[in-house]
């Protein structure tokens, strides 16, 4: 019988959950779901300097946003609450105190310093840098006389001299390293802390993880932790490195990287849909079979095959991500899309927070005017920009159309069958663009073109009627009065 399907996703908490993290995260939760299996958080937090604040809250809150959620863990605020290294330390020590009594380990009292002359010397030598074993096997007195020193020891693990370390990567293929080009490499550090590779093998297997499924910048660290497998006596799970994501001038996405908007946090904060990022991430580095490119959260889940996963890059398109949210946003109900919308434009002072019915009524109808066209909830604002100011400007191509020998009649008498309405609907607008036809005699182009440049400075945009009506009566004929003088 096959063993259970595990999995886990194990950020550090240096940072936000960024569009590569997510997507690592994701083609997990796909793998674990689809098999029936488990997903597991771990919270990396071994190197404390590094942490951010509320890293991993934040990390944590932008996982569920995803609708990515895990099965287990010791709950930190829940039952599931993940795992987090820094409250393993004695189970790590547990195996390196193993370690050291059968000599696998071994203490090393050598300084930054002298480890940097060392490295310099061999980089003059036309050697590749790398620790030379000087502490391999020092006697008990020679470490009796460091600790006299005040020294604090790191422990190194010893890498045996001509080992293969070989396996079939569930993305690459057959991947080799060889052990002479690592010299014994530190698995608890001075302050007592153990290593990223130490501790992370120690949590896969006691965690019973099958499929390590990560990045490829992690590539040369399953060689080490192999390393570890094999002193422990443990088996090795499956290892799968999944090609990065880069930014559109080929760099990886990095959480230090500030120069795109790339933090899920960052999408939420703009109006995008959970769903659609969802989408779109479990479409980087992964092709379902045929031409479709929107699918459900369920259907990800039942196609997912890790065949099928990209052996090159997957660069981040801002673009093609608008368009899914596009997408998405064109299949939400109209109360979705205004939940999303109007608090950007109460945020810009546009709208009141508390609103009249007949505010709220007139939002929603401004909205829904723009749902099919918008990309996120935060455009709305300049969508809409139309809508909030007395006068419009009238660019270049607007005032071509205002030029043109038939302009003025059609909007003086446009004019006075918009002063005639009393309730200053879509149907009424309607009706008078009709009556403004029969009057003038001009119709198509000639009549909407110049009635639609001069109510809203714009050549295209929405259902003119109701452009008009929202803009309302006072405005338009300010509008047209301006114009017509
Ligand atoms: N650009 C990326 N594309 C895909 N996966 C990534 C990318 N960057 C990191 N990952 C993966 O995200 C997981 C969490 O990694 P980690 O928390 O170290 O983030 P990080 O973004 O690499 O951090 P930093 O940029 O600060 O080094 C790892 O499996 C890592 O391989």
């Amino acid at each position: 019988m096959m063993s259970e399907v595990r999995v886990r996703y194990a950020p550090s908490p240096t940072g936000h959950l960024h569009i590569g993290n997510a997507r690592t995260a994701l083609f997990n939760y796909l793998y674990a779901r689809h098999a029936g299996g488990k997903m597991i958080l771990r919270i990396e937090d071994t190197d404390q300097k590094r942490n951010v604040e509320n890293g991993v809250e934040s990390q944590m809150k932008y996982l569920e946003w995803l609708g990515i959620d895990w099965d287990e863990g010791p709950g930190r605020g829940g039952d599931y609450g993940p795992y987090f290294q820094m409250e393993r330390l004695d189970l790590y020590n547990k195996y390196v105190n193993e370690l050291m009594d059968n000599g696998l380990a071994y203490k090393c009292y050598m300084t930054s310093e002298e480890l940097e002359a060392e490295r310099e010397a061999q980089i003059a030598r036309g050697e590749a840098p790398r620790y030379s074993g000087a502490h391999r096997n020092l006697s008990d007195e020679e470490q009796a006389a460091f600790e006299a020193e005040g020294r604090k020891p790191s422990i190194r693990i010893r890498v045996p001299e001509s080992v293969t370390y070989k396996w079939t990567d569930v993305v690459k293929g057959d991947v080799s390293f060889e052990s002479k080009d690592f010299g014994d490499w530190v698995i608890v550090k001075q302050d007592g802390i153990p290593t990223y590779n130490f501790a992370v093998v120690v949590d896969d297997h006691l965690m019973k993880i099958s499929h390590v499924l990560r990045g490829d910048d992690h590539i040369a660290n399953t060689p080490k932790q192999m390393m570890v497998y094999d002193a422990l006596g443990w088996d090795y799970p499956a290892f799968g490195h999944m090609t990065l994501i880069y930014n559109e001038n080929h760099k990886k996405l990095s959480k230090r990287d500030e120069s795109i908007i790339q933090f899920i946090e960052q999408y939420a904060d703009l109006g995008y849909l959970p769903g659609a990022l969802f989408n779109f991430i479990s479409l980087l580095g992964w092709s379902p079979v045929g031409e479709e490119e929107i699918f459900t959260k369920d259907e990800f889940i039942e196609m997912f095959d890790a065949g099928r996963l990209s052996k090159s890059p997957a660069v981040f398109d801002q673009q093609k991500l608008a368009w899914i949210n596009s997408v998405y946003m064109k299949q939400a109900s109209l109360d979705e899309v205004v939940a999303l919308s109007l608090p950007f434009l109460q945020e810009a002072g546009r709208l009141p927070n508390a609103l009249s019915m007949e505010q709220a009524d007139w939002a929603t109808a401004l909205i829904a005017l723009y749902k099919e066209q918008m990309t996120h909830g935060a455009e709305i604002v300049t969508l809409t920009d139309l809508f909030f100011k007395d006068e419009v400007e009238y660019d270049e191509e607007a005032n071509a159309v205002l030029a043109g020998e038939t302009v003025p009649a059609v909007l003086a008498e446009f004019k006075a069958q918009l002063e005639a309405i009393e309730d200053f609907t879509p149907e009424a607008v309607k009706a008078a663009t009709k009556a403004t036809q029969k009057a003038t005699g001009q119709k198509g182009k000639n009549l909407f073109m110049p009635i639609r440049v001069a109510t809203t400075g714009q050549t295209h945009g929405p259902e003119l009627p109701n452009a008009i009506s929202l803009i309302g009566k006072e405005r338009v004929l300010a509008r047209l009065t301006t114009l017509l003088a």
